[in-house]
């Protein structure tokens, strides 16, 4: 199994360019079973979940490949489907899975898609992406595991999820494009992500509005038709490498990044005492000298991600003073946090939120990754601590960061991957 192995205490210089975003590329490949005519994705990020997902769609009879000539491109084609189901074998790795219920049940008038089960920051169930289907029209039973999901043809109706879900969102917005009549999404997510999808879904001649607000309209249409889209660049993979920069020290240039999908933690490391420079598609991060603890609490966006969590503390362990970590989101968030500790650092979990107390350093140690983020935690640790860092079972990270051990290297981290 594959191990990073880190020796710290580098300091940062050069250039990254930021990969297209995990969860809007999800998304967006799912999407391509909309229509019978082939889509076109551009950006399309090197990640284990995007190889998960073309598997899953491969297996209901898409056409699903990765250009040789471009190999950031992907082309679908679902005319040939002949399979709306979604094995647990294959959902099991990838909760995501479950965005392809929406748009099977919407064009096919039938899904069978396994539940996703819990996973290790949460139980995260997937009641509201069922009861928006219902209230549409779907007649869904749940038996030996599965969603088995029927309906005619989805009719238009105000749907109002209990929370905010992101892909419970997508889902919905994908099922009601080709419903009869209008869907009204309340109290809708307003991640980056879902205006990106929301805009590939207009390119395939959807009718939506609202997209990036709390209240999306959709006019369900007959038909839709095929489209070449590009992926936004990855808010959170950019927002990783400023708090390796600013946590490690140094000065590096992100290119193809969007400072304006990262305002809450562009906020909190300016906070911190990092500079922070934003260009049209590209960030400056310069870190010099020891931070500042900044204290943050998790929300939806356009508050501070859920998913920066865990890197922002590992930032916190070693600044100067004490901060609060506050994650609203998921229940078992924290599970970085004894990891951490391994390396050093001085944190106190009270039920949602964790106490850090920065130190002055951390001494490598063999640690373990628990879940995507939490490996991004561990590596930005590794960058910073004394003597080498081992991180354990990092397919995690590989489920959603792309060549990010590669990227480290070229702007100077001392950073390989073993098998040792
Ligand atoms: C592929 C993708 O885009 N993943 C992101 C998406 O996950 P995901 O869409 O799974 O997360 P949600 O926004 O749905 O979850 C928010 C909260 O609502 C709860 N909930 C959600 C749906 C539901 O039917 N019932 C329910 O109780 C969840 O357990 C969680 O506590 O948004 C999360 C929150 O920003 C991010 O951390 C994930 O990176
Ligand atoms: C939790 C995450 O992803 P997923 O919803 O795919 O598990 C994440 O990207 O941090």
């Amino acid at each position: 199994m594959d191990k990073l192995l880190i020796r710290g205490g580098r300091r940062l210089h050069g250039d990254v360019t930021i990969s297209g975003a995990k969860n809007a590329a999800l998304p967006e490949l799912c999407a391509a079973l909309l229509t019978a005519e082939p889509v076109t994705l551009r950006n399309v990020p090197r990640l284990q979940d995007v190889n998960t997902t073309l598997k899953l769609l491969r297996n209901m009879g898409v056409s699903a490949e990765r250009s040789e000539a471009l190999p950031d491109q992907v082309v679908l084609d679902a005319g040939a489907l002949d399979k709306p189901e979604a094995p647990y074998d294959l959902v099991k790795t990838m909760r995501a899975s479950i965005l392809v219920l929406g748009p099977l049940l919407a064009r096919f008038g039938q899904a069978t898609v396994s539940l996703p089960g819990g996973c290790a920051i949460g139980s995260r169930p997937v009641d509201q992406h069922i009861k928006g289907l219902q209230a549409m029209g779907a007649e869904i039973q749940v038996e030996h595991g599965y969603i088995v999901a029927k309906a005619k043809r989805l009719r238009g109706a105000r749907i109002t999820t209990d929370m905010v879900t992101v892909t419970g969102t997508e889902n919905l917005l994908m099922a009601a494009t080709l419903a009869e009549g209008e869907t009204v999404l309340e109290n809708a997510a307003q991640e980056p992500e879902i205006p990106d999808l929301a805009e590939m879904l207009i390119g395939m001649g959807a009718r939506i509005e609202g997209h990036g607000t709390s209240r999306i309209r959709i006019q369900g249409v007959e038909r839709l038709h095929g489209v070449a889209h590009d992926i936004i660049p990855d808010r959170i993979e950019c927002g990783t490498f400023l708090c390796a920069v600013a946590a490690a020290g140094g000065d590096v240039v992100l290119k193809r990044a969007r400072a304006d999908h990262l305002d809450a933690v562009i906020e909190k490391l300016r906070e911190a005492g990092a500079v922070i420079e934003a260009g049209g598609d590209s960030i400056r991060v310069k870190g010099n000298g020891r931070l500042k603890a900044v204290s943050f609490r998790t929300s939806e966006y356009p508050a501070f991600p859920t998913d920066m969590q865990a890197q922002f503390m590992a930032l916190n362990c070693v600044a100067d003073g004490t901060a609060k970590v506050t994650e609203t989101i998921f229940e078992n968030r924290f599970m970085h946090v004894n990891e951490l500790v391994r390396l050093g650092a001085r944190i106190e979990v009270d039920g949602h939120t964790a106490v850090v107390q920065g130190v002055e350093r951390l001494s490598g140690a063999t640690v373990m990754a628990t879940d995507l983020r939490a490996s991004a935690s561990l590596v930005i640790a590794g960058l910073v601590a004394e003597g080498e860092t081992r991180v354990d079972r990092i397919y995690h990270l590989d489920r959603g960061y792309d060549q990010m051990e590669a990227k480290l290297r070229g702007i100077g981290a001392d950073i390989e991957r073993t098998k040792a």
